[in-house]
């Protein structure tokens, strides 16, 4: 185990319940500085809860995060400005155009407007987003909420992104589109965790994955310790316990 200050991401103990349902018991995770990491569950596994504690979103019951070794949690503003953040169900101030909701991002991160304007642009272009000009966030389709709440993510240049479900909802070109940018983005030196339930969007990714169910982390490692000589996809139903069918369910259909 590498130590929390060595790691991109460390996540230590992490819990959090809501009521009686334990939605995150207790994860550790290490995610090595430069590795593209795949967080995989079923529905409800917790890892939206899991990467929201893991980065200063939602308050943990029990446990610590660092990103690059400051404290999530008691060092926030260092930590924040080293990380890049997707969060799920893109919450964006959505009555503005993508040129301006990267403007107010760039002014709430402290960025000079020069330096703001010049890689929004970039974004917009590279994200095949210009074209939406003066449209707001609001009239923009899933996909390109998810692209432009990249764009957010990324317009700081942090050190970490950490991604829920980046490729929901995203057509196979965007999808190319954002793999190439980040893919390039850890070619640079850049660690990206994301969560996702498309193996072979991780298989195609990822040096490491996680599988989490029922707020556990079932099997950790690198891809081909995590699947072995099999599929990442039977490694998954095995570990999560998919149910196979009879063949008799839903005989009226
Ligand atoms: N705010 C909340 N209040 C109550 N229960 C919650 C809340 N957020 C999550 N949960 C519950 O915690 C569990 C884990 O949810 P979470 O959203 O983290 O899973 P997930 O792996 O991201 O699922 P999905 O892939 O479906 O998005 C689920 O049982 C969910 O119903």
């Amino acid at each position: 185990m590498i130590g929390a200050e060595h790691a991109a991401l460390a996540l230590r103990g992490l819990g959090k319940r809501f009521d009686a349902k334990v939605a995150v018991a207790r994860v550790d995770l290490e995610v090595p500085a430069g590795s593209f990491y795949g967080l995989l569950g079923p529905n409800g596994a917790g890892k939206t809860t899991t990467l929201s504690m893991a980065v200063g979103l939602l308050r943990p019951d029990a446990g610590a995060a660092w990103v690059l070794g400051h404290d999530v949690w008691a060092d926030p503003v260092r930590a924040k400005q080293l990380l890049g953040v997707l969060p799920d169900g893109v919450r964006l101030f959505d009555r503005l155009s993508g040129a301006e909701l990267l403007a107010y991002h760039g002014l709430l991160r402290g960025m000079e407007q020069a330096v703001v304007d010049q890689r929004a642009g970039e974004l917009l272009d590279v994200l095949a987003l210009a074209d939406a000009g003066r449209t707001l966030v609001v009239d923009y389709s899933a996909g390109m909420k998810k692209k432009i709440g990249l764009a957010c993510a990324l317009l700081h240049g942090p050190r970490l992104l950490v991604l829920d479900e980046p490729f929901e909802a995203v057509d196979p070109v965007s999808a190319a589109l954002i793999r190439d940018i980040l893919q390039r983005y850890v070619a640079g030196g850049g660690t990206v965790v994301f969560s996702s339930h498309v193996m072979e969007v991780v298989e195609r990714l990822c040096s490491h994955v996680a599988i989490l169910a029922d707020g556990t982390i079932k099997r950790v490692g690198t891809l081909d310790q995590v699947r072995g000589d099999r599929s990442l996809e039977e490694v998954f139903v095995e570990v999560v316990g998919g149910r196979t069918a009879t063949g008799e369910e839903l005989a009226w259909l």
